[in-house]
């Protein structure tokens, strides 16, 4: 892994919290420009944190939002993931909408670091708007430079779920890539997916809401901007080869990804592109 600020491995302590006018709570590290943690009015948190997470800022945060950009996975020669989910953020605003919705906005520009791996001049911003019943995480990204590059990105958000009794809707008819079977590409054919073993698809072109069901509560997720969704479960064999989740941590989340990966973005200078996630959070009767 390439540290990127090697002279501050000190513990990310900067933390925005913002509560909605209904009582939802989001806590957001500017280490990553990440959202750690989104609670409902009733106090019951959405989002899967690893007790395990070493909240170092030479690591990313294992759980939350982490923001992929400008590479998602291996797939190029930058870190894994690339930088965006180790670089320290800027808030540029917080604030409360007048629909009473909370909203935090955060930034983040090229620098001598980011250049070193990725020559191109940049500006993101994430803008996360968020109440009891939904969560929208929009990145939004500039070319500030002048000349095009292009990038894959993702929010890699981890949705708190019981697997056991997790079922996932909606992915029916996609073409994927099963990245635990040789990267080979497939059709789905179930017409909900439970978590049985270690699972990481990569489902090209989703137009659709995915819908995971657990326990007492269903979350929608809707992406637009991004083509394609990721739906990422370690089970015990890849929680063994990551040193930040517990062994049996995986029975506790499930990632469903909006994602930028089978065709990379293209942008001009002076262009820019979003993509968007939303959660819809429905309680069960
Ligand atoms: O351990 P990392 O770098 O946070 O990556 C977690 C996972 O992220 C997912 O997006 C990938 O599809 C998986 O292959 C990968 O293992």
């Amino acid at each position: 892994m390439i540290v990127l600020n090697p002279k501050n491995l000190q513990e990310t302590n900067d933390f925005i919290i913002a509560i909605a006018a209904d009582g939802a709570r989001v806590e957001v590290a500017l280490h990553g420009g990440h959202v750690c943690s989104w609670r409902g009015p009733d106090g019951v948190e959405r989002l899967f944190m690893s007790p395990l997470n070493s909240w170092r800022s030479d690591a990313a945060i294992r759980g939350g939002i982490p923001v992929i950009f400008p590479q998602f996975a291996s797939e190029g020669p930058l870190p894994k993931h690339g930088f965006a989910r180790l670089s320290a953020w800027a808030l540029l605003e917080s604030s409360r909408q007048v629909d009473g919705s909370g909203l935090i906005c955060l930034g983040l520009t090229d620098s001598e670091q980011t250049r070193q791996v990725f020559p191109h001049a940049f500006a993101l911003e994430l803008r996360i708007t968020f109440s009891g019943q939904s969560l929208n995480t929009e990145l939004v990204v500039k070319n500030t430079g002048s000349q095009p590059f292009e990038f894959t990105c993702a929010l890699h958000t981890y949705l708190n779920a019981q697997v056991a009794e997790a079922a996932l809707y909606g992915l029916k008819g996609y073409r994927y890539r099963d990245s635990v079977d040789d990267r080979s590409i497939k059709v789905a054919e179930e017409e909900v997916l439970h978590i049985t073993e270690e699972v990481d698809r990569v489902y090209f072109a989703v137009d659709k809401p995915i819908t995971l069901s657990s326990h007492k509560q269903s979350v929608i997720a809707t992406q637009s901007g991004f083509a394609d969704a990721v739906v990422w479960n370690p089970w015990e064999n890849g929680c063994a080869k990551i040193a930040d989740l517990k062994l049996d941590s995986y029975q506790q989340f499930v990632c469903i990804e909006a994602a930028a990966v089978e065709h990379p973005l293209q942008l001009a200078p002076n262009a820019s592109w979003s993509g968007s996630q939303n959660l819809e959070c429905v309680l069960a009767a």
